[in-house]
């Protein structure tokens, strides 16, 4: 699928392939096939995927940790095949590994990353305090890390990934294992770094909710390449009419028999208890669905009907659920 025009990205991915090896005689896995997207200067640009699907190998790929073993990839329209150095010093990278030092405080921490990006101690520990401030770390700025909270520890690490203050801030699932509150702050501070600061972000989620809320526009891949774009409006809209979930008190094969008998209702799926389907007018179409399922025996514990989610957009583009284990749900949220 080819990426939407963007004049003057700030990040550009052209067909991306990446294999890896997987021992001997064993096929390579190919964690990229052709991955294309392109995201615009100052803008949140989300790729949004499930566990596998190649997003941190894309994010590497960009950031010049990886190399590709085709296609191209640039940053502020420098190839990052050809002139590494110079990607680095425009990218700030934040991995979904803690970049931090635990027995170091905050502002050492700080401090000597901007030593190592050859800031002079002065500068370094005037950016320091910078960053402590606008992250609200300035009271335990003098405390090693390992007493922060996850969500402290966390925006120490965008904190670091900004100390030279990069162009580009690309973010690996920044929000992975943070509770409610730390999530939605850190969204706050991300959404601001684009808004205020005119600097581009691009992130990786798996969180629907993440990705609807901060991406300007968002691409979905799915096993190494990109199967939907556009902003999260855009996607919505793609898909027609209203999405039926009904919640199954257990799970039972025979819904998926007695719903196809429902005319007013398409694209069903049955996952576990949780039946999905699509229909053009919710209203109507939800009497003859719990007729259908009470007939053939099957009890349900709830059924609702939402404006179409991304989690649909996505069932539309993969055929699956994404995971959404450890993420917040949408359907209620979705207007
Ligand atoms: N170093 C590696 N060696 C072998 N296979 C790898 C390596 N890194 C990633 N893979 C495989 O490549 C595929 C894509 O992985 P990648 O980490 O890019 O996905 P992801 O979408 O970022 O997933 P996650 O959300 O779990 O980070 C997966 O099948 C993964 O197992």
């Amino acid at each position: 699928m080819g990426a939407a025009q963007v004049a003057d990205p700030a990040v550009e991915a052209v067909d991306l392939v990446k294999k890896y090896p997987a021992g001997r005689r064993k096929t390579p896995v190919a964690a990229l096939r052709g991955l294309t997207f392109a995201a615009a200067r100052g803008s949140v640009f989300g790729l949004l995927g499930p566990n596998g699907a190649g997003k941190s190998t894309a994010i590497k790929i960009l950031s010049t940790l990886s190399a590709a073993d085709a296609g191209t990839a640039r940053v502020a329209g420098i190839d990052v095949a050809k002139r590494p150095g110079r990607v680095r010093r425009t990218i700030g990278f934040v991995s979904q590994k803690p970049g931090t030092d635990p027995a170091s405080t905050a502002t050492e921490n700080l401090v000597l990353a901007g030593r190592l990006h050859g800031m002079s101690r002065r500068d370094a520990v005037a950016r320091a305090r910078e960053l402590v401030n606008r992250f609200g770390l300035a009271d335990a700025a003098d405390r090693p890390v390992r007493t922060y909270s996850g969500g402290m520890a966390r925006k120490l690490d965008v904190a670091l990934g900004l100390t030279h203050r990069p162009g580009v801030l690309f973010l690996d699932e920044p929000t992975t294992g943070l509770d409610p509150q730390a999530r939605s702050e850190l969204w706050a501070e991300i959404a601001r770094l684009a808004d205020e600061e005119d600097m581009t972000v691009l992130l990786t989620t798996h969180y629907l909710e993440e990705a609807d809320h901060l991406a300007d526009r968002l691409a979905i891949v799915d096993h190494g390449t990109v199967v939907a774009e556009g902003t999260p409006a855009e996607l919505k809209s793609g898909l027609r009419g209203d999405a039926v979930h009904v919640e199954l008190a257990r799970p039972d094969g025979r819904a998926l028999a007695a719903l196809r008998t429902v005319p007013e209702l398409r694209e069903i799926t049955l996952d576990g208890s949780t039946v999905r389907g699509r229909t053009d007018d919710g209203a109507r179409a939800l009497p003859p669905v719990l007729a259908a399922l009470d007939e053939a025996g099957v009890t349900v514990a709830s059924a609702t009907l939402a404006r179409p989610s991304l989690d649909d957009v996505y069932l539309r583009h993969t055929g699956r659920a994404l995971d959404s284990g450890a993420a917040p749900k949408t359907l209620e949220a979705a207007e």
